[in-house]
């Protein structure tokens, strides 16, 4: 029923799962199921994620051999612990687009980091392959292998999190941050989402439709930063005109780093429209 509807409610990206959410004795027919739904109309016009089952398992070949096969936008390989691990996936898409006639390339990639091995390792990880979008937090794998449970606080996150930011961003890719699991409790998944939104990751795992609305929201600017934004692009602009790489708004330098800053707020308006307060 999920697969079948999933697409009215205007995520940005729709995950089919393949790993952890499906029982063993399901994973022929889910991959079956979601062979057919990348290839069905209503998909066309969503950005497609699977998450592939690891390929030493006895899954995870076929996974590939069927969501590269039936179109799928980005490959999300679960439990990335080393730059190999990528490697190895990279290696299968490319042989499965050839195979299949898929322009070379087209398949992309995000790698998620859910151990410690993997977090020492993120730096080479997110630099593994030209095909990686981004990189993102497995949490929940991620405190069990660290022996620990998750905090309202994120306390135990924040090392991780600000490794795989590092990471993504030395490399020039995105970085996502993990699912907050209890769907029921928004009051909490707001207090997450604005920490990480705050550390500069680019959005969040979401495991139900309720939780996309407020983090689109929460990722929209206010009006007032919108505004603000735009004079200091405009300002920018103007400077630019005369030859000046600087300019004061209302007493307050704009250079560089202050446009890219409004350029971004800028884009997610357009994306996520206006904050509603
Ligand atoms: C959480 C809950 C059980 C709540 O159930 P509830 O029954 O209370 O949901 P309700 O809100 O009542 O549903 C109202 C309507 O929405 C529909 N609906 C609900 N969820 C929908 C959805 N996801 N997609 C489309 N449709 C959906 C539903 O069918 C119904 O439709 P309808 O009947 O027509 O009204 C349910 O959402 C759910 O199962 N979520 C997916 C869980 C999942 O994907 N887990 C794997 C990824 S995490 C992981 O693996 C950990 C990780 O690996 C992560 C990492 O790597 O980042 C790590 O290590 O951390
Ligand atoms: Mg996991």
């Amino acid at each position: 029923a999920m697969v079948s509807n999933a697409f009215i409610y205007h995520a940005d990206a729709l995950m089919f799962d393949l790993e952890d959410s499906v029982i063993l004795r399901e994973k022929d027919a889910a991959r079956r199921l979601v062979f057919h739904a990348l290839q069905h109309p209503l998909y066309q016009n969503v950005e497609t994620i699977v998450r592939v089952n690891a390929l030493d398992s006895d899954y995870g070949v076929a996974d590939l051999e069927a969501v590269v096969r039936g179109g799928v936008d980005i490959v999300r390989l679960p439990k990335t612990d080393t730059a190999q691990d990528v490697i190895d996936i990279e290696n299968h898409i490319a042989r499965i687009e050839a195979e299949c006639g898929r322009e070379p390339g087209s398949t992309g990639l995000l790698a998620a980091i859910e151990s410690p091995q993997g977090i020492t390792q993120a730096v080479a990880i997110a630099h593994a392959s030209p095909r990686l979008i981004g990189i993102a937090l497995g949490a929940e794998d991620y405190v069990r292998n660290l022996r620990t449970e998750r905090s309202p606080e994120g306390t135990e996150l924040l090392f991780a999190r600000c490794a795989i930011l590092q990471a993504a961003r030395a490399a020039g890719i995105q970085a996502f941050d993990t699912v907050y699991s209890d769907a029921n409790n928004e009051a909490g998944f707001l207090r997450e989402a604005a920490h990480i939104k705050q550390l500069g990751f680019d959005g969040k795992s979401l495991i139900n439709p309720r939780q996309i609305e407020l983090l689109h929201n929460l990722y929209a600017p206010t009006r007032q930063e919108a505004d603000h934004a735009q004079r200091v692009v405009d300002a920018a602009e103007a400077a630019a005109r005369e030859g000046l790489g600087v300019v004061s708004l209302n007493g307050k330098m704009v250079d560089s780093p202050v446009i890219e800053r409004a350029r971004l707020v800028l884009s997610r308006a357009a994306l996520s429209g206006i904050r509603e307060e």
